[in-house]
């Protein structure tokens, strides 16, 4: 593997550019571990699926899966950008809200909607919940009663396709938390359930086959089966479906070996699938919904970090720790994810080596990487980790009472905090002393 693996933009002095701005100044500015967005990648990346949608001359909407990222500035951007917003919790919703977010835009997942949850969402006034199981449905359709409201509702189905990916990331098929089973007949149960109750509003169905997927096929597929029951449901129920939800999951480039598709190619085949399958059974083209959340943020996020200790093992491995690790990015240790890296402060050095990225934390599985060519290293190099927009900052904790790094936007050379470093008051913030409140 070469030294530089990455066609990133670099200053006279060799020094990581993002969106204009230099690294090395990022990192003095904030510290590290620091996460870095070059924003304009990310509205590029919701221009590109909106105007293949344009295009297409189809009705759409795209929904940021907020799971992604979620902070109010990132809620904002969506909103700036026309997206429409996933969220998959109270607090997804709260950040929604925060954020000045329009409520009817919003989507609520999830396979364990508490009731309270669904409450606050029914008073928020969200667009759409995408019912995941009976007893969701239940819940809703007693609420909506109750508040004498109605809920515009998709149901989440699964269509059976296996995508190639993770396990822990593969949700469309059979055997999954998610979703009613369309081969066992739950589906057809739960389009009759929603049907009949009142306060429900039985917009279409939704289904998720899984992330970070690198062709059309398991879309077409999924559509594919998805028609044959709407047909079914057309025939039996009377239903037309006034939107059809094809999830999220496109892929993205975390190295050098992933080839991802562009956003356009991904909603041109699925447009016409829905167009080729509703022509099929004889129904109007419904709304098209889908749910980015890696490929509107992954590529933008750049996670810096300070090089710290070393320990070589001759002839086995040469480890080098950063001052973050599975606590800012879970998803080597999670998924065995791969990610490729570079020094940001310096392209220049002795000669090549090969170095194990290690984190901070007190787990031997706090690994970034294995295998990372770079130049010597010393204490103080600034490592860059790219393409950790999606699902670093959102699945970061707090192990071993590491604060959370801080999140800096940058757009048109200029740069803007927008989450602090977490402070090790934040850290207690919750922490009672003992005894001093009342013992029951
Ligand atoms: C229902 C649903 N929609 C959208 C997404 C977003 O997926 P991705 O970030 O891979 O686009 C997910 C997560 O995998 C999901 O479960
Ligand atoms: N958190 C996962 C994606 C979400 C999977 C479930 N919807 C990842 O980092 O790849």
């Amino acid at each position: 593997m070469s030294m530089i693996v990455t066609m990133k933009k670099r200053n006279e002095q060799g020094q990581l550019m993002i969106g204009n701005i230099n690294a090395v100044t990022l990192t003095e500015h904030y510290g590290t571990p620091l996460y870095a967005y070059d924003v304009s990648q990310i509205r590029d990346k919701a221009r590109s699926f909106k105007q293949a949608f344009e295009e297409a001359g189809t009705e759409y909407q795209v929904a940021y899966a907020s799971k992604a990222f979620s902070c109010i500035a990132m809620v904002q951007l969506a909103h700036e950008e026309g997206l429409s917003l996933d969220v998959v919790s109270g607090g997804e919703l709260y950040t929604a809200q925060q954020a000045g977010f329009p409520m009817e835009r919003v989507h609520f997942h999830g396979n364990n909607k508490s009731r309270q949850e669904i409450h606050e969402a029914l008073i928020a006034g969200i667009g759409c919940f995408v019912v995941d199981n009976f007893h969701e449905m239940e819940i809703l359709a007693e609420e909506t009663r109750n508040m004498d409201v109605e809920a515009r509702i998709l149901l989440r189905v699964t269509p059976g396709v296996e995508a190639h990916t993770h396990a822990y990331i593969s949700t469309g098929g059979e055997d999954s938390k998610f979703g009613f089973d369309l081969q066992s007949g739950q589906a057809d149960a739960a389009v009759e359930k929603a049907l009949d109750h009142s306060g429900l509003h039985l917009l279409g169905v939704h289904c998720h086959i899984g992330s970070q997927i690198f062709e059309t096929t398991g879309f077409v597929q999924a559509i594919a089966t998805l028609y044959q029951y709407l047909g079914h449901w057309h025939t039996v129920y009377g239903f037309i479906p006034e939107v059809v939800n094809t999830g999220g999951g496109f892929g993205i480039r975390y190295t050098s070996n992933d080839r991802p598709l562009e956003p356009g190619a991904f909603v041109e085949a699925v447009v016409k699938a829905v167009r080729n399958e509703s022509t099929n059974h004889h129904m109007p083209v419904p709304e098209i919904w889908i749910e980015p959340g890696r490929a509107l943020v992954g590529e933008a996020g750049t996670t810096l970090y300070t090089i710290g200790s070393q320990k070589e093992i001759e002839g086995v491995r040469h480890y080098i720790s950063v001052d973050g690790g599975m606590t800012d990015n879970i998803r080597p240790a999670l998924y065995n994810a791969v990610y490729d890296a570079e020094l940001a402060n310096r392209t220049e050095g002795q000669e090549e080596k090969t170095y194990a990225i290690a984190g901070k934390g007190c787990e031997s599985g706090d690994m970034l990487m294995y295998d990372l060519p770079l130049p010597e290293v010393s204490p103080g190099d600034i490592l860059a980790v790219y393409s950790t927009g999606a699902y670093g900052f959102s699945m970061a904790s707090n192990y071993n009472r590491l604060p959370r790094p801080p999140v800096v936007f940058v757009e048109n050379e200029r740069h803007q905090l927008v989450v602090e470093r977490e402070s090790y008051a934040d850290l207690v913030r919750n922490d009672l002393p003992l005894s001093s409140n009342e013992l029951r």
